[in-house]
């Protein structure tokens, strides 16, 4: 049987699929989104013919379709030699992507209270794909593994200690397959080994995390507890004074209001009152659209902010590093951030980051520029392949 790795990674309503060959190269992929909607969508990267879903299809509906799609196209030949899922919240159970089993499950399911929004729908996602492969290993990466290194004053809360030890109360930090790809990549953009190199890593795409990498292992990174904390994000609030919960309950908001509030309303999407998609906001920003303005500064200040607290942690800068959808299509979003850290000395070519560094191997920095910034595409799938391939091959 020919190689091949199946990537699953189920967000809260949306599937995102890849099918890599043994020599890790992409030969598919596709993103279901909407799903549990009436209007619920799934497409195939490169294939105009959408996939068919039933209507209000469930991750499971999803998965089946798009395997089936890809077993008619020919992509997908019998079964895939191992099944790679992302998971986002391993607490302190797990250190390393680890094989699939009943007690792994359980495990997943004890950290679903830290990620009641994420590790649910993964394990739907885990649960659907052992039904359709279950002779095959199924290995789950995990989003807070490649923070396990952070030192105990990065990830301790000031609060009683015992909330730590009694209910491992800590800041894990997330993306972790994302902050990894981008260590190995800049790491070899920049001519160095990943272990000798240190960068501090801007993931901005719905969810934005900011890690910053001291000689190849992480040491702070914005997200804590849960993916909640750090940077305004998509619909996600980051940062926030949590005497506003007391605040609050004075005008009648109870506390599952304003979890709601904080996960869904809040971020880009609260600011300005139009939309989570940083794409439109600027252009809406662009048209004078005051609150789109004002989303995308307050985004930039507090981004601006996490750089300038993430250089604390290290010793030396190789490189700022900006990923995801935001960092790696808006010039305007780097541009804006790093107006505010002139006096850190980082310092654009206009050119190259208009060009998302493009025909400059990533590089975005002037010549005057105490540090190099570089834009760098992530590519979470490819390391969960990776992770996937290396636990399989182990047993
Ligand atoms: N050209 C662009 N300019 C500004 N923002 C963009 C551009 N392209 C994509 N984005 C933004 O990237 C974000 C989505 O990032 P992405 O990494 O794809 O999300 P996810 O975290 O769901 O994988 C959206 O806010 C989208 O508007
Ligand atoms: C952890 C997290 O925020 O993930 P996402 O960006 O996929 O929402
Ligand atoms: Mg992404």
């Amino acid at each position: 049987m020919e190689d091949t790795i199946l990537v699953v990674n189920c967000g809260s309503s949306t599937l995102k699929l890849a099918v890599f060959d043994g020599a890790f190269q992409v030969r598919a992929s596709g993103l279901a989104e909407r799903l549990h909607h009436s209007d619920a969508t799934a497409q195939l990267r490169n294939h105009d013919q959408p996939v068919k879903l039933p209507p209000e299809a469930s991750h499971r509906d999803a998965l089946e379709a798009m395997i089936h799609a890809l077993v008619d196209l020919d992509i997908l030949k019998g079964t895939p030699s191992a099944v790679g899922h992302r998971v986002v919240h391993g607490g302190e159970t797990f250190h390393d992507a680890v094989l699939i089993d009943e007690t792994v499950i359980e495990a997943i399911e004890e950290c679903a209270s830290l990620a009641p929004l994420h590790n649910p729908v993964n394990l739907s996602g885990i649960r659907a794909t052992r039904a359709l492969f279950p002779s095959v290993p199924h290995i789950a990466v995990f989003d807070t593994a490649f923070h396990q290194t952070l030192p105990r004053k990065a990830y301790l809360y000031a609060l009683p200690y015992d909330y730590y030890r009694q209910w491992g109360v800590r800041r894990y930090g997330f993306h972790g397959t994302s902050h990894q790809f981008i260590l190995t990549e800049s790491a070899r953009r920049l001519g160095r080994t990943p272990a000798t190199t240190s960068v501090i890593s801007a993931h901005l795409g719905n969810g934005c995390s900011i890690t910053a990498i001291r000689d190849g292992i992480s040491v702070d990174t914005s997200m804590g507890l849960t993916p909640l904390e750090g940077l305004v994000m998509g619909s996600r609030s980051g940062d926030i004074d949590p005497g506003l919960f007391d605040f609050l309950k004075t005008k009648g908001i109870d506390q599952d209001q304003l979890h709601h509030v904080l996960n869904h309303e809040s971020g880009l999407l609260g600011l300005s009152g139009q939309t989570n998609d940083m794409r439109t906001l600027c252009e809406l920003a662009d048209h004078g659209h005051e609150p789109s303005l004002v989303a995308v500064e307050v985004f930039c200040y507090r981004l601006a902010r996490y750089i300038g607290a993430m250089m604390v942690s290290l010793d030396r800068l190789d490189g700022l590093v900006f990923t995801g959808g935001i960092g790696e299509n808006s010039s305007r979003v780097r541009k804006q951030t790093l107006d505010h850290l002139g006096l850190a000395g980082f310092s654009l070519d206009p050119e190259l980051n208009q060009d998302h560094g493009q025909n400059s191997d990533g590089y975005i920095n002037d010549a005057d520029s105490r540090f190099p910034v570089l834009v760098v595409p992530t590519n979470e799938e490819l390391v969960i392949a990776r992770e996937s391939q290396r636990i399989a091959s182990s047993q």
